[in-house]
């Protein structure tokens, strides 16, 4: 499409072709380990975007809670470099993308810490230290700053909670491994605790896509005005989402999407195009590697059309929204 074309149709079109021209790939299945994600409407799809300049685009599905699983990774390390400090996280887990699956029961052998905080093993040892930094308020504040990332108060699903802390026996396998590693140095209970309960937090398309937009403007949240994190810790997240946030894909999605981003298991994929704009989508059925089918491909459709690709020089989507107007 042209430059000029793109403007006439405006970006809440660019977004409708976009869920129109994907929505019809049923591919994929839904998460099974626990019951409650076994449940969710299989045909839920929903893409929002937020531009930085507060403007907001829905198409689909996007009110729809799910529970954010693995997408509350970036945000809890986020949270992890400002509570625990950058030196310490970094002396306890890793930024290489591991090349391996989320769940992988393997550490750095030069390290013998986890690869990165974007696989389980990293993420429960992210949990870890949010754990010490912060004690009992360790949830309370990790809810607090996910919401207010997304400019409303988040909602918590008890029963996926419940399930993923009884059924959780890989997570706890790796915990306990951590702690043997010496990477993990809280009580293993309490980190596997507040790790299960970051999963089970819910969000929508839109939520997802107002976190983005709150990384993509370097930790203020564009629609609220509060600053919501550090300028040093977002640029540590989004560095770590870019090289490592869709597990063993992540190299492939660097190369066609280029954008730092993040899935979880419950259907989700939130993305930042720094400076411009988030995109959350939502769309429970996950291929082989856990993330979401239409999800993938609705991004490679809007990096494509609206060329959003970090290094892409015909980038429109800020000039469509208006993104530096303010
Ligand atoms: N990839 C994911 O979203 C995984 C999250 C899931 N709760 C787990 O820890 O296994």
């Amino acid at each position: 499409m042209s430059e000029a074309k793109h403007e006439a149709y405006g970006l809440e079109k660019v977004v409708q072709h976009a869920h129109a021209r994907t929505r019809g790939d049923l591919t994929g299945a839904l998460a099974t380990y626990i019951p409650e994600l076994a449940r969710v409407d299989p045909e839920r799809f929903g893409i929002a975007l937020v531009s930085v300049g507060g403007e907001v685009v829905g198409v689909g599905d996007v009110e729809v809670p799910f529970t954010i699983q693995s997408i509350s990774k970036a945000l809890a390390y986020c949270l992890a470099l400002e509570a625990a400090g950058r030196d310490r996280v970094l002396a306890h887990v890793g930024v290489e993308p591991s090349g391996d699956a989320f769940n992988a029961i393997v550490f750095d052998p030069h390290t013998n810490r986890p690869y990165n905080p974007m696989v389980n093993a990293g993420a429960i040892t992210v949990s870890g230290l949010l754990a010490q930094a912060l004690g009992a308020e360790a949830f309370d504040v990790l809810l607090d700053r996910f919401s207010a990332a997304a400019g409303r108060k988040l909602g918590f699903d008890e029963a996926v909670y419940r399930s993923e802390a009884e059924t959780g026996h890989r997570n706890r396998g790796i915990a306990h491994l951590l702690k043997n590693a010496g990477a993990l140095e809280a009580d293993v209970d309490a980190t596997l605790d507040l790790y299960f309960r970051q999963c089970s937090i819910l969000v929508t398309a839109s939520d997802l896509a107002r976190m983005g937009a709150t990384l993509a403007s370097i930790g203020e949240n564009p629609l609220t005005g509060a600053t919501v994190f550090a300028v040093e810790a977002v640029r540590g997240t989004l560095s770590v989402m870019f090289t490592c946030g869709m597990y063993d894909f992540a190299g492939n999605w660097a190369f066609d999407v280029g954008v730092p981003a993040k899935s979880g298991v419950g259907g989700g994929i939130l993305g930042v195009v720094n400076r411009q704009l988030g995109i959350g989508t939502y769309s429970p059925r996950l291929d082989t590697k856990g993330n979401s089918v239409r999800g993938i491909a609705a991004f490679r459709e809007l990096a494509e059309e609206l060329g959003l690709h970090i290094f892409d020089p015909t980038n429109r989507g800020s000039a469509m929204l208006g993104a530096f107007s303010r």
